[in-house]
Formats: C-alpha cells, structure tokens, sequence
C-alpha cells in the first residue's frame, strides 16, 4: 500500500544549461509542491502504512530548510555563489543543479537516510520510500524512484555534498538534525501509545 503526504516550499533557483532561455539566465522563483510516497505491505498498531503526523518531524524539517532559500549548483559560478551566500542567510549548496528533476533525487536521497536511521516505535513494518515527486509549477512536475535516486547517469549525490546554510539549520527543530544524520545517528519516533484492547 502506498500513502502519500504532501509538503510546501518557496524557492529561488538558476538552472545552468538548460533548454528554456528564462530558466537558465535568470534568476527565479517556484511555489514547489512536494509530495512524498511512502510504502509497506503491512500497517502499524494504528492501522496505518506510517502516521502522517510523524511525517511532521525530520521529514518536514528538511523540507522546510528550502523554504525561502536559493539553491545553486556547487559547480555554478564561483561569484554567483559567493553573491548567493552573500545576499541570502537562507542557501542550500548542491552537487547536481535545482531542476525538478534533481530536488526530486535529492528528497529521495536525504529522506530515505532519515527513515533508515529511524527507530520506529509504533510496530510500523518495512515502510519504505516509494517515490518522491517534485512540483515545479502547477504544470510541471517530476518524480524519482530509488533507480533514480542512485543513478551515476544522473549524479552522484552524497548527503555530505548537500550542504544547508548555518540559518537553514539553526531554523531546524534540532539544529543538529543533519550532522546527526550524516553521522549515523538515530532518529527515535514517540513512544508507542498504550494499545486498547478492543
Ligand atoms: N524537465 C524540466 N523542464 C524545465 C524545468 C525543470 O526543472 N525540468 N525547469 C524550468 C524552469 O525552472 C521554468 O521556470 C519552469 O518551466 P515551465 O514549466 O515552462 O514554466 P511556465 O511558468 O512557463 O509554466 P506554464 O504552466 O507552462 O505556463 C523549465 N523547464
């Protein structure tokens, strides 16, 4: 079965060599839409694939460290970098450039870590990512499966090479949620609530 949640962003991009003249020579904004599609072939205590609330955690947290923040391609101009960092508190450096196509790996990439490294505490069974889609507009969107998401074809993308500003972090309900993440560490779910017999 699958479930779905979706999540909301502001964000400021080039997108360097691409067909569309205003996309790759200007900088611009989307009203992103993300969705995340989780999957498990059994459900937890709560009968659900995965509470959405709980999705409400890390998950959201990471995506909301876009929010009203540019992105750029580490491989961008050194000075156009420097002016992003420069102008904006709010940057997110990555190692492939802000197309839908990449946001949608790089989702996959970093909340597939963070279900990996969390512990579960509801009986939730193998819940795994399923795919993750990226909303560019209310046209056009994108959406990558774990064969994307690790695809050298595409570009490596190694949670170490995204890097969030300090302000994207310090915003963060634990500011140290991704150097937790990039060390292994465990994210732990709530306690289970006392089962009713029924
Ligand atoms: N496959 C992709 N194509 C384009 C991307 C992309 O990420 N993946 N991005 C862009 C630009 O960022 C552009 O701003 C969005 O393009 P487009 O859909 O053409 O935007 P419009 O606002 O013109 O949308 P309409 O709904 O068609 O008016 C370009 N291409």
């Amino acid at each position: 079965m699958l479930i779905r949640k979706l999540f909301k962003f502001e964000n400021a991009h080039i997108v360097r060599n691409c067909s569309s003249e205003r996309c790759r020579s200007s900088i611009h904004g989307h009203s992103y839409r993300v969705e995340i599609l989780l999957e498990a072939n059994a459900l937890d205590h709560g009968q659900m694939v995965y509470d959405f609330g709980l999705m409400k955690g890390t998950i959201r947290d990471v995506i909301d460290a876009f929010d009203h923040a540019i992105c750029f391609w580490d491989r961008d101009d050194t000075e156009y970098i420097r002016l992003c960092k420069q102008f904006s508190t709010r940057w997110i450096a990555m190692p492939v450039s802000p197309s839908a196509e990449q946001f949608s790996r790089i989702f996959f990439v970093i909340i597939d870590a963070l279900l990996q490294q969390t512990i579960m505490a509801n009986g939730e069974a193998d819940v795994t990512l399923h795919s993750v889609i990226a909303h560019e507009t209310d046209t056009g969107y994108a959406q990558a499966f774990r064969a994307d998401a690790i695809n050298e074809r595409m570009g490596i993308i190694r949670l170490e090479d995204i890097i969030f500003s300090e302000q994207c972090q310090a915003e963060w309900k634990d500011p140290d949620m991704y150097k937790k993440l990039l060390s292994g560490k465990h994210f732990s779910n709530p306690p289970a609530p006392r089962q009713i017999e029924v």
